[in-house]
């Protein structure tokens, strides 16, 4: 297969260019090598292998492919898998030799060939030969899963060979130790060859037992090594170890537990769901949608604000609930409920009445025990092969269960129904759904009767509900009803735990995935922030903000490495995130400050720049296309260059209190976002920008049209609503987390609880995190960009330095008294607007009453008076990137580039010019540093 590397590079087929290309050895890149002489363009001569070689090829790869598959479908579904990368035949090939050892030591075949196998098997390895299958399947099913983890495939590998050479030579020592002369019978029985060589040579020279030992140790670090386990974090695997062996993380059912059946059943069609609501039993659909139901249907349907279905065959009568112990005055509703009793003659303790119980309520999943969510730690092997565990899924407790209906439902339906019959509406409750929050009640019309009329009560349904937050929806999306969600006066906390461990958030492995709480029919909702791509959050002061910024960071910090996601988090308030000081997704430590703040915005656009440079250079769209690229060795750095290519992490740029920033900079700090929100998706950022004040100064029409994704928690005003959401209906939310969510496309909002997470479990995720990993900070995050010392350093003179820099460039003659001549200017000025010139680069150093070397050809003029103004990159960058003067004296002074990682690695860069040879500008600069 061809490598990658050209920006536009010519699609080869896997004919003759490509195995040129692959023949041509190391060093040279796809391109280069298909283009080293006009032969290599010429058809090579058919060296295909004959007919039979591929048909058989061809039979193996099919049944390898097959195998593979179904290992891949075993457990946590490997997925995103490039068929280029699959490694199945040489996997299959390990599995059968393991199948065959195990036959053959196992359970002893007999016959010429079992006798070969057993010959070369245990002559080898000796007894050890019984757990080689162990190791063989080992390595075929990591081959399989996990093909383009060389490295971690490299040091398993490794430790298995070690383990094994170590384990043979125990098995010589203890099993006799027998001489070559004692027969290869007892050589094959103790230890084999390799056993023999490994223990003997060394126990002539420190004794067998000082031998024993050693290897013994040296069988303790293979597993080490087959671990990646560091000697330091020993006792925490083995900790890990237990709970995963005695099923902690399942934890006991209990009896109050949450019903979580949905963490086991994929969810039904739509249309299965709405028929078993209404207690009718129709599975059909089902079983064609589980086939085609795949993570992005799930976080679609989160999207699109359908909720996880509920399980099909539950009856939907509800049992009589009790009405909490607590003296009090019964609401109006109460006491239209118990009228209506009353009305049938039944007494007030009796279950739901008859007229009630008609009144169907959406059934909430039967109750099961949990199952953990998978470890991903198989895919977990960071760069440097560091193994890192996310944290375990019962860090986050489960909520409190949902009811599918209580007490207070059917006090709200007499109500409703007391309204309608009082102002002589033709229209009946006919069922509800119950959220954690509120609950949404469906009317439907008899014919002939205007909606009007319903939506005309509004006010008299809230004041019978003795609720102010009565919201009416007409119609419910999908639906002919109309809805009134109206407060349960008993609502539910819905805990972040719960959300990450419904089924739509464990469809998708995708790191960028938060849970975002569960909707007005008790579905989870999920999200993933990557597709956002931008998401305002706004509300007022308490109405629960902050705490969904700590639900969306936990859920990051439960579901992704450092490799995958890193974070800037700005909180000006100074109290809200400190709790993820030091965690190693951090990039800079947590800004506090809002001037440092714009300064880190300012960043995050020349890093999105170095991104995008870095996608055009080698020809790819998107940040994910380019990672999986670099994953799979396609990108490689031009000839000369000592840049290690590392895949981009997704970058989460959380700012916690708009308004503060946009008072200290409001014109850098709105650029800054526009520009990030303009281009960042593709460059894998994404920004997420909080505000308790979301009036027209701090979110703008500019940041408003670029940030497409809003949730809105409880505002004071419409007016603040409209700004958020461009719609009223926020300032009737009531508050602690209960949210319109309107992800990008969405034509309406969606209602939401958001999921809660305390501060106790996110100290236990904090630590386990903390424990695995040191924050490495960057120190240029918050650092003024060269752009604005530029610009505070030249002051008012500006006009001026440009009319310097014209004359210059134009006559290139770097004269000081030129300058005082045509500028008409003093000795001073003209002096510091030559030392102003010099340090950006324009002229070279004074060299006494020479005239300076003048740097920039006047080509380059134009793109040096932006750079001077402050509308590009330094003009020692520009002219470096534009001409060969800034290059040639870079390298006459033996200066390298320099590039520093998203962990603040630095590494050094080769300047080199030899511009692509399709003619493509060499990429090589760097940006805004
Ligand atoms: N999802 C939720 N579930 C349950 N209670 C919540 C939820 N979100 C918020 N609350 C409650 O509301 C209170 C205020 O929430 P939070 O601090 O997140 O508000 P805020 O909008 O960030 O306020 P501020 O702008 O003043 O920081 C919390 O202390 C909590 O009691």
């Amino acid at each position: 297969m061809a490598t990658r590397t050209s920006p536009a590079p010519a699609r080869q087929g896997k004919g003759s260019a490509s195995r040129a290309s692959t023949r041509s050895g190391s060093g040279g890149t796809g391109r280069s090598s298909a283009r080293s002489g006009g032969s290599s363009r010429a058809p090579l001569p058919d060296d295909r292998p004959s007919l039979p070689v591929r048909a058989v090829r061809g039979a193996w790869l099919g049944l390898a492919h097959g195998v593979g598959h179904a290992v891949r479908a075993v457990g946590h579904r490997v997925e995103g898998l490039d068929p280029d990368d699959r490694r199945d035949g040489r996997a299959l090939l390990f599995l059968l030799l393991a199948g065959l050892v195990a036959a053959v030591e196992w359970w002893s075949l007999s016959g010429w060939f079992a006798r070969g196998v057993h010959a070369v098997a245990a002559g080898t390895f000796g007894s050890i030969a019984l757990v080689l299958p162990f190791a063989l399947v080992i390595l075929g099913i990591r081959l399989m899963r996990m093909p383009t983890a060389t490295g971690a495939n490299n040091r398993v590998t490794i430790g298995l060979a070690v383990l094994t050479v170590a384990s043979s030579g125990v098995a010589h020592l203890t099993l006799g130790a027998p001489t070559i002369s004692a027969g290869v019978d007892q050589l094959w029985a103790a230890g084999g060859m390799i056993g023999f060589l490994a223990a003997s040579p060394l126990s002539q020279i420190i004794t067998s037992a000082g031998t024993l030992l050693l290897l013994l140790a040296l069988a303790f670090v293979s597993l080490l090594i087959i671990t990646a386990t560091p000697f330091g974090r020993i006792p925490a695997r083995l900790r890990d170890l237990y709970r995963h062996l005695t099923g902690q993380q399942a934890g006991a059912a209990r009896p109050d537990e949450h019903d979580r059946s949905y963490l086991d059943d994929p969810p039904p069609a739509r249309s299965a769901r709405k028929k078993n609501r209404f207690g009718r039993k129709d599975r059909d659909h089902r079983a064609g949608d589980l086939d085609e139901y795949d993570g992005d249907e799930a976080f679609e349907r989160a999207l699109l604000g359908e909720p996880e279905p509920a399980t099909a065959d539950i009856p939907a009568v509800a049992e009589a609930p009790t009405v909490p112990p607590g003296v009090r005055r019964p609401t109006q509703a109460e006491k239209a409920a118990a009228r209506l009793r009353a009305e049938q003659g039944l007494d007030a303790d009796a279950g739901p009445t008859e007229a009630l119980a008609a009144v169907r309520s959406t059934p909430v999943a039967p109750q099961m025990p949990p199952t953990p969510i998978p470890q991903r730690s198989e895919q977990l092997q960071l760069a440097g092969d560091v193994t890192y565990t996310l944290p375990a899924s019962d860090f986050l407790t489960p909520g409190t269960p949902p009811k599918e209906r209580s007490a207070a439902n059917e006090a709200v339906v007499a109500a409703l129904t007391k309204v309608l019959t009082d102002f002589g509406v033709d229209a009946e409750v006919t069922g509800f759904s119950r959220g954690p929050t509120v609950t949404r009640y469906e009317i439907e019309l008899g014919s002939g009767t205007k909606v009007e009329r319903v939506t005309a009560l509004s006010k008299n349904i809230a004041y019978a509900v003795a609720s102010a937050d009565v919201r009416i929806l007409s119609p419910i999306p999908g639906k002919s009803a109309i809805g009134i969600e109206i407060p349960n006066s008993d609502r539910e906390t819905v805990s972040l735990g719960d959300v990450l461990r419904s089924t739509n958030a464990r469809k998708t492995d995708h790191p960028m995935v938060m849970g975002v709480g569960k909707d007005v029919e008790g579905g989870f909702v999920v999200a993933n922030l990557a597709r956002m791509p931008h998401l305002l959050v706004a509300g007022a002061t308490g109405a629960g903000k902050s705490s969904f910024v700590n639900s969306m960071i936990t859920s990051i910090l439960m579901r992704s490495t450092p490799d995958e996601v890193r974070m800037v988090m700005v909180d000006p308030k100074r109290v809200e995130l400190t709790a993820y000081e030091g965690v190693p997704h951090l990039i800079t430590p947590i800004i506090t400050n809002p001037k440092k703040a714009a300064e880190a915005l300012q960043w995050v656009v020349r890093e999105m720049d170095a991104r995008y440079d870095d996608l055009s250079t080698y020809g790819y769209k998107h940040i994910d296309d380019f990672n999986k690229a670099v994953r799979n060795g396609k990108v490689v750095p031009p000839p000369g260059s000592r840049r290690v290519i590392k895949p981009y992490p997704y970058l989460l740029v959380i700012v916690d209190e708009l308004a503060d920033l946009m008072m200290v900079a409001p014109r850098d700090v709105e650029d800054s976002i526009v520009r990030i929100t303009q281009l960042a998706r593709a460059a894998g950022i994404h920004l997420v920008l909080a505000t308790q004040r979301p009036s027209v100064d701090v979110v703008t029409g500019l940041i408003k049209a670029n940030v497409p994704s809003r949730m809105a928690f409880a505002t004071s005003s419409v007016t603040d609503s409209r700004v958020v959401l461009d719609q009223a209906g926020a300032e009737k939310l009531i508050g602690q987390g209960d949210a319109l969510f309107l992800p990008m496309g969405a034509s309406k909002p969606m209602r939401v609880q958001g999921a809660w997470v305390t501060e106790s479990e996110i100290h236990r995720v904090v630590e386990h995190v903390k424990g695995q990993l040191q924050a490495v900070y960057r120190d240029d995050v918050t650092v003024q960009a060269e752009k604005k010392q530029i610009d505070e350093e030249i002051g008012d003179d500006l006009e001026v330095l440009l009319s310097a820099a014209e004359l210059v460039i134009n006559t290139q003659f770097g004269s000081t008294s030129m300058l005082q001549r045509k500028l008409r200017v003093g000795f001073a000025k003209a002096g510091r607007l030559m030392d102003l010139l010099e340090s950006r680069g324009v002229v070279g150093p004074s060299e006494g009453s020479k005239a300076r070397d003048v740097l920039v050809k006047p080509d380059d003029l134009a793109v040096t008076l932006a750079a001077i103004r402050g509308d590009g990159p330094s003009p020692a960058a520009a002219a470096s990137d534009a001409g060969a003067p800034a290059r040639d004296d870079r390298d006459e002074r033996g200066t390298d580039l320099v590039e520093t990682d998203l962990d603040g690695r630095t590494q050094v860069i080769d300047y080199h010019d030899d511009a692509d040879e399709d003619g493509s500008e060499d990429a090589w600069h760097l940006t805004g540093r």
